[in-house]
């Protein structure tokens, strides 16, 4: 199959960047892996890539494209963003970021619920690849795809990856909430109210409603906030078990991008002057401000108001 003879370069070697190698490999395709101690030359490795999958932090993402900007990069080569996070400067996504970049090149959206360590164990598992160029989220479509991962497409890059940005912040809130064993009715309330909180900020932002309720959306906040393997739900975890933010950092293993996407949404909260009260919150909590219980107790003692305001 043509897709078959497809050359992809994944950068960054954390655990999402070789999980997803894994899955094309899987596929039987030539996949290279960078990062920055490999001490490999980038420009030689993208040089006949067809796809290049950005699996990079946050704090990553700038520097890789500063530094492909460095090099040439063919314009066909499919760029496909994997980043959960928000630009703290610009506050802007990787979406945006690459877009701008390289405006020429097809940008596709990769995200879902997809706790990579379930994904390694061959478990299965959805995710999404959204796109403005469908044929480019098309051959990403196949070319990840196998019998225990199943990739969905959409046409809203943007609110699919706001859905897997936004979650992190709620995956927070939701370690809280079962650290401090506050029991199911507690979570389930937290989990419903959280969604409507991801729509107000993820449609101003530029996403479709509809996205949220997808495997982007609600999926994915499904999955990081029932699941001790999320980074971000051990970081509220712990830190309602007492420990500060330091000490859950120290013992942390990778990423939780939701410390950072707080503080950077609180910024545009504020500055669009949106309503978000689980993540202003978790950003008190964040800021050694509050304790987990009065985090809890600003919550439920809010104003009462109608479901659907
Ligand atoms: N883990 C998961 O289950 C999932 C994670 N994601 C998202 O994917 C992204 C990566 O997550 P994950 O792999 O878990 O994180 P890790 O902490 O395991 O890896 C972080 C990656 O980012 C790279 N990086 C960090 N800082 C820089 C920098 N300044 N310049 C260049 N590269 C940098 C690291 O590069 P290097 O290899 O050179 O050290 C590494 O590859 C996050 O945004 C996360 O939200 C999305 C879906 C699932
Ligand atoms: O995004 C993820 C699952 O979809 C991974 O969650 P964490 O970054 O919280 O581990």
């Amino acid at each position: 199959m043509l897709e078959n003879a497809k050359k992809i370069t994944v950068i960054g070697g954390g655990i999402w960047g070789q999980t997803l190698a894994n899955l094309a490999r899987r596929n039987y395709l030539t996949v290279r892996v960078w990062s920055r101690h490999t001490g490999e030359d980038l420009g030689a490795i993208i040089a006949d890539t067809d796809v290049i999958i950005s699996a990079v932090s946050i704090k990553g993402v700038v520097p890789t494209i500063e530094q492909l900007q460095q090099l040439q990069l063919n314009s066909s080569t499919i760029i496909v963003t994997a980043t959960k996070g928000l630009e703290p400067i610009t506050t802007r996504t990787p979406f945006h970021l690459w877009n701008q970049a390289f405006p020429a090149n097809p940008l596709v959206v990769l995200s879902g619920p997809n706790l990579a360590k379930e994904i390694n164990q061959g478990l299965p598992a959805a995710t999404v690849v959204a796109s403005y160029q469908q044929k480019a989220a098309i051959l990403l479509q196949k070319l990840l795809s196998g019998e225990s991962f199943r990739v969905y497409l959409n046409s809203d890059p943007l609110g699919t990856e706001l859905g897997g940005t936004l979650k992190n912040v709620m995956a927070i809130a939701s370690g809280v909430c079962d650290g401090l064993q506050l029991g199911t009715n507690a979570k389930s309330a937290l989990l419903t109210r959280a969604l409507p909180e991801i729509i107000r900020v993820g449609t101003c932002l530029g996403g479709c409603q509809e996205t949220f309720f997808g495997l982007s959306g609600l999926g994915d906040l499904l999955a990081t906030c029932n699941s001790p393997l999320s980074r971000n739900y051990q970081v509220g975890y712990q830190l309602a078990l007492g420990l500060s933010l330091p000490e859950v950092l120290a013992k942390l293993e990778g990423t939780a991008e939701g410390i950072n996407t707080t503080e950077v949404l609180m910024r545009i909260a504020q500055e669009k002057n949106l309503y978000v009260p689980i993540t202003c919150q978790v950003d008190r909590l964040l800021r050694g401000e509050i304790s987990p219980q009065v985090a809890v107790y600003e919550l439920m003692r809010r104003d009462l108001k109608a479901e659907f305001d």
